[in-house]
């Protein structure tokens, strides 16, 4: 696996676990990713990939081992699956996109006319100008994830986790959607994201790290995304143990 030492990593992992009621769902993972990676997690179902953003998103203490931030936490975005969270709020798709603006402005900040002119401004950029005061909830999939995108180009992140951010989506909205990816990108922020679409993975994302609930491959794609290590993690996951315990080899000097 690569892991050579990066002078100013956005993210360290030491020997990280993380699980759920002491189960291990990532273990042992160990490496560190660049400022201003493109890096695609990508793996089986059950492999552990949104667990790591939670994680990575402070949703989750590690049962085991640490990760290191190199950005401030408030500089994080993180955007978990399509959930119903935004479907169930009566929410106009201004409103909820404003509230990308929270860091900025506080709880009970006040909007003005220039916070207002830049939530228009985004929306205009993810195509849904006209659809300000439509409820959320009335959005189809794919606007929905526009403008879940548009509120993060307003959170202005140096870190963003992305769970999914293609799924269900058309191929329209994922290309566009990927083209912003990549403008953020470009403009040095370091991105994170969940796929499942290889595809995509291998066109966009120079870095890949393929999970199997432990780390079967980081660095540049064309090295993780081999049909040998692809087939090691599809065995793998036919035999994922939900009740295994926390491993301590790492920690004993032995080897993986
Ligand atoms: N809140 C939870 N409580 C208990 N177990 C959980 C919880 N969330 C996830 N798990 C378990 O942790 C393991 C890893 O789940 P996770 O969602 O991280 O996998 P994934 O790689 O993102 O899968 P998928 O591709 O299917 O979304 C699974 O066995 C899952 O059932």
């Amino acid at each position: 696996m690569n892991t050579t030492p990066d002078s100013d990593p956005v993210l360290v992992f030491g020997n990280l676990t993380l699980g759920y009621d002491r189960h291990p769902a990532v273990h042992h993972l160990d490496c560190e990713i660049a400022r201003g990676a493109l890096l695609a997690v990508v793996g089986p179902n059950g492999a552990g990939k949104s667990t790591l953003l939670k994680a990575i998103a402070g949703e989750l203490e590690p049962l085991e081992g640490r990760y290191v931030l190199g950005v401030r936490r408030d500089r994080i975005a993180y955007l978990p699956q399509r959930g119903e969270l935004e479907l169930g709020f009566p929410l106009s798709v201004f409103d909820m996109v404003a509230m990308g603006l929270w860091r900025r402005l506080g709880a009970f900040g006040a909007l003005g006319r220039d916070e207002a002119t830049r939530v228009h401004d985004v929306l205009a950029h993810v195509g849904l100008s006209g659809l300000e005061n439509r409820p959320v909830g009335t959005l189809s999939g794919g606007q929905l994830q526009r403008a879940r995108f548009a509120r993060l180009m307003l959170q202005d992140a140096e870190l963003l986790l992305l769970d999914e951010p293609f799924n269900a989506i058309d191929t329209r909205t994922t290309e566009d959607l990927c083209a912003l990816i990549l403008g953020w990108h470009g403009e040095g922020r370091s991105i994170v994201a969940v796929l499942h679409d290889m595809e995509l993975v291998r066109r966009t994302f120079p870095q890949c790290l393929l999970l199997a609930r432990e780390p079967l491959g980081f660095g540049p794609t064309e090295s993780v995304l081999t049909p040998e290590l692809l087939s090691r993690a599809r065995v793998l996951a036919e035999s994922f143990d939900e009740d295994a315990p926390v491993c301590h080899r790492h920690e004993h000097g032995e080897s993986a």
